[in-house]
């Protein structure tokens, strides 16, 4: 998670260490407003330093509005200014105040520049500020597409995006522009016609249905590949599941968000192509068959619970060992645990060589989309670069290629392929996937495990652990196909599955249950395949998620 705005003790009001009087000054980063204030650039926040605020503050605080403060020093974090500007000789800083442990609003502060003759330096330092506040990766004023589920979640969207993230896009200057989604399937519609090049990006204020969505309906513009790399896309979390955003913002809450969104990185994203029967489509997050699917999909008559429906849904199977039979095949790349956590940790170091480079020097090559400024240039109709990539393993009905291994798991108890590491607040399943490393990250764990063994497994999850667990199967893999098949119940056991069925919330259900990005598809076999930096998204960091990785063995 950040360490600024989001972070526990992060007040931008607190001094950050050894900013008060151990700063050595460059004059250039110093400027001196009225009422003998000063603010300064210092090595990653502006430092306000100001006199006045030990008075203004005791006598607001005499109204009981304010906690009195003896110190006369702001810092406000680089990453939390929106925006900054001059206006003849006041400068106005908007920023993005912590309110509570979980969001932000907008704040700003005001000076005149009393002193005529500092006018040309005051510009130069409210620039220099700007170049701070958006690092030459990042796009100031961003051209957004907002679209807003007024179901997703508890139906909040409309509000939460009103009240709590439109303050920040406007402070930002960001250009926005609304649509609220009508009906299932119109943000593929909406993603399919729009003009790529008005716009940088789709921000999604829901949860993670509409992301899949727009990438799947980008993926139907006639120049696919140019509009799923002009176009990121993004989630304001509004939705019931926000994986998306914990993922690449680290937070699901929607004001920060907002802001992580504003100060986002373009970042490539490898999206998995899905063939079932005739349908071809893209998931950008997981897909799972089994006790997670179940869990999720099986529970919706428990819905009433809120989202203890998963936990409980998660609990009855585990002790009902329920099974879900089927035949796997798969395209491994990595198999063995210590070789994956190698890789991850190769990928980081990277990652950071590569951040490093872009900031000593920017480059104007498109393909590492790692700066917003770049130009896309036009791709011809009909170019080669133009259409999507054929699929490498071929689709779900054509004879398995020979790269594929098959096994039958006929006790199998959970199937869960993952291309981000979050798949919820505490579950973080997969915690070496990495956004752009052309590799799904995939889980398969008996269901014959013992209850306890079980239970056990359920508590890694949120340590981010699971993958070590000796009867966790984790692999970075290229493509899979799975054929599901029902589990034929033996009579002797039958009433107890009622029971267990009735209990976990799938009492009506006929069939097994396949969750795509969370949304459910028909029961029956289909091929996956990575295709690699598909996608785009924002990030934080580039080239990975927020989280620390893979924990040691
Ligand atoms: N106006 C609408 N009416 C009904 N469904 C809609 C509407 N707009 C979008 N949808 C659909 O709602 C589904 C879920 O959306 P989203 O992911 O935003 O919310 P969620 O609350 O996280 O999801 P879920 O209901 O699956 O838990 C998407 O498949 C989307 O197509």
């Amino acid at each position: 998670m950040d360490e600024r705005i989001n972070s526990h003790n992060a007040n931008p009001f607190e001094d950050p260490a050894g900013s008060e009087g151990h700063i050595e000054l460059d004059a250039a980063a110093v400027l001196t407003v009225d009422r003998n204030a000063t603010l300064t650039l210092g090595t990653d926040s502006l430092i306000v330093l100001d006199e006045g605020l030990r008075h203004r503050r005791v006598a607001k605080n005499g109204c009981g509005l304010l906690p009195q403060l003896s110190k006369t020093t702001r810092a406000v974090p680089f990453y939390n200014i929106l925006w900054a500007e001059l206006t003849s000789f006041e400068v106005t800083i908007h920023y993005a105040q912590p309110a509570g442990k979980k969001s932000c609003r907008v704040g700003y502060i005001n000076y005149t520049v009393t002193d005529k003759s500092l006018h040309a330096h005051t510009k130069r330092w409210v620039e220099a500020l700007m170049d701070r506040a958006y690092p030459s990766n990042t796009k100031r004023r961003k051209r957004v597409k907002v679209l807003i589920n007024p179901f997703g979640g508890q139906g909040y969207a409309q509000s939460l995006w009103t009240r709590e993230i439109e303050p920040i896009f406007a402070a930002a200057r960001c250009e926005v522009d609304v649509e609220k989604t009508a009906y299932r399937g119109h943000a593929v519609e909406i993603a399919e016609k729009m003009d790529v090049d008005a716009f940088d990006l789709v921000a999604c204020a829901s949860g993670d249905g509409l992301p899949h969505e727009v990438f799947n309906g980008l993926a139907k513009q006639k120049n696919a590949r140019r509009a799923l790399r002009r176009v990121a896309v993004t989630q304001l979390p509004c939705g019931s599941g926000n994986a998306m955003s914990l993922n690449l913002n680290g937070t699901d809450s929607p004001s920060l968000a907002a802001v992580a969104i504003v100060k986002g990185v373009r970042s490539p994203l490898d999206l998995v192509a899905i063939t079932q029967g005739n349908n071809k489509y893209y998931s950008f997050l997981s897909q799972a068959v089994g006790i997670v699917a179940e869990s999720d999909l099986g529970t919706e008559s428990l819905r009433w619970m809120g989202s203890f429906r998963f936990t409980w849904g998660f609990l009855v199977r585990i002790l009902g060992q329920t099974i879900y039979p089927a035949e796997v095949s798969v395209v491994t790349e990595i198999e063995d645990k210590h070789a994956i956590r190698e890789a991850y940790r190769h990928a980081i170091e990277e990652q950071q060589a590569a951040a490093a480079k872009l900031t000593q020097s920017e480059t104007d090559d498109d393909s590492l989309l790692g700066s917003e400024e770049t130009v896309v240039p036009p791709l011809r109709p009909g170019s080669e670069r133009a259409v999507l990539p054929p699929l490498r393993f071929g689709t779900v009905t054509d004879t398995l290629p020979s790269d594929f291994q098959t096994q039958d798991m006929p006790n199998l108890g959970n199937f869960y392929a993952g291309n981000m590491c979050w798949m919820s607040p505490d579950a973080p399943f997969f915690p070496a996937s990495l956004p752009a490393d052309g590799k799904m990250d995939l889980i398969n764990i008996s269901g014959l495990v013992s209850r306890a063994t079980a239970l056990g497994m359920l508590t890694t999850v949120e340590h981010g652990t699971l993958m070590n667990h000796p009867d966790v199967n984790y692999r970075k893999v290229l493509a899979y196909r799975i054929t599901p098949r029902m589990h034929q119940t033996p009579d002797k056991r039958r009433i107890r599955a009622q029971i267990g069925r009735w209990l976990g919330g799938s009492a009506k259900q006929k069939e097994g249950l396949i969750a795509i990005d969370g949304e459910r598809v028909p029961f029956e076999a289909f091929q996956a395949e990575v295709v690699p930096a598909l996608g785009t998204v924002l990030s934080k960091r580039g080239a990975i998620y927020e989280y620390d990785g893979p924990k040691p063995a």
